[in-house]
């Protein structure tokens, strides 16, 4: 049976897993490696901060995300796929409350980017994304 994502070493896990499937993924991989050109060591560790204040309310990520995205060559595709990789992601590690909370929110805040970006309007109705 899979355990809930309880620690700090479950998030580093989830973030570097997620991120291995993104840097697989042809739709996904060749945005954050050839047009953002992430620097990868610097990236994670962002990640593992943000997500554990997500989640645990850690207060150690203080960026602002959604502007690092607006100029991105994005459209509802990349989100579709985006949120599709991560909640596979999460299935594949981990079960419980803190796991379903994760999908919960990795999905509303794509859904809320894409507004954001003109991508979406809150008449759409959410697209299928399990
Ligand atoms: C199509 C989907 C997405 C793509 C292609 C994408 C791509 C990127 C890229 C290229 C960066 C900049 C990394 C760097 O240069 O350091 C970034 C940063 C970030 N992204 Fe995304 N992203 C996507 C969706 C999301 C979603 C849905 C979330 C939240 C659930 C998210 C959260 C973040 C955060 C927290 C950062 C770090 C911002 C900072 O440096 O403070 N992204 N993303």
């Amino acid at each position: 049976m899979k355990r809930d994502i309880e620690t700090e070493e479950d998030v580093k896990l989830l973030v570097d897993t997620f991120y291995a499937h993104v840097n697989e993924d042809g739709l996904l991989a060749p945005v954050f490696n050839d047009v953002a050109k992430v620097n990868w060591q610097h990236h994670l560790p962002v990640m593992y901060n943000f997500w554990s204040s997500l989640l645990f309310g850690s207060m150690a990520y203080k960026g602002q995300p959604f502007p690092k995205h607006t100029r991105l060559p994005i459209k509802q595709e990349h989100f579709g796929r985006w949120v599709i990789l991560f909640t596979q992601t999460i299935e594949e590690l981990f079960e419980g409350v803190k796991a379903e909370e994760a999908k919960y929110k990795a999905k509303s805040i794509a859904r809320i980017f894409q507004m954001r970006m003109g991508l979406l309007s809150i008449l759409d109705q959410e697209p299928e994304m399990q």
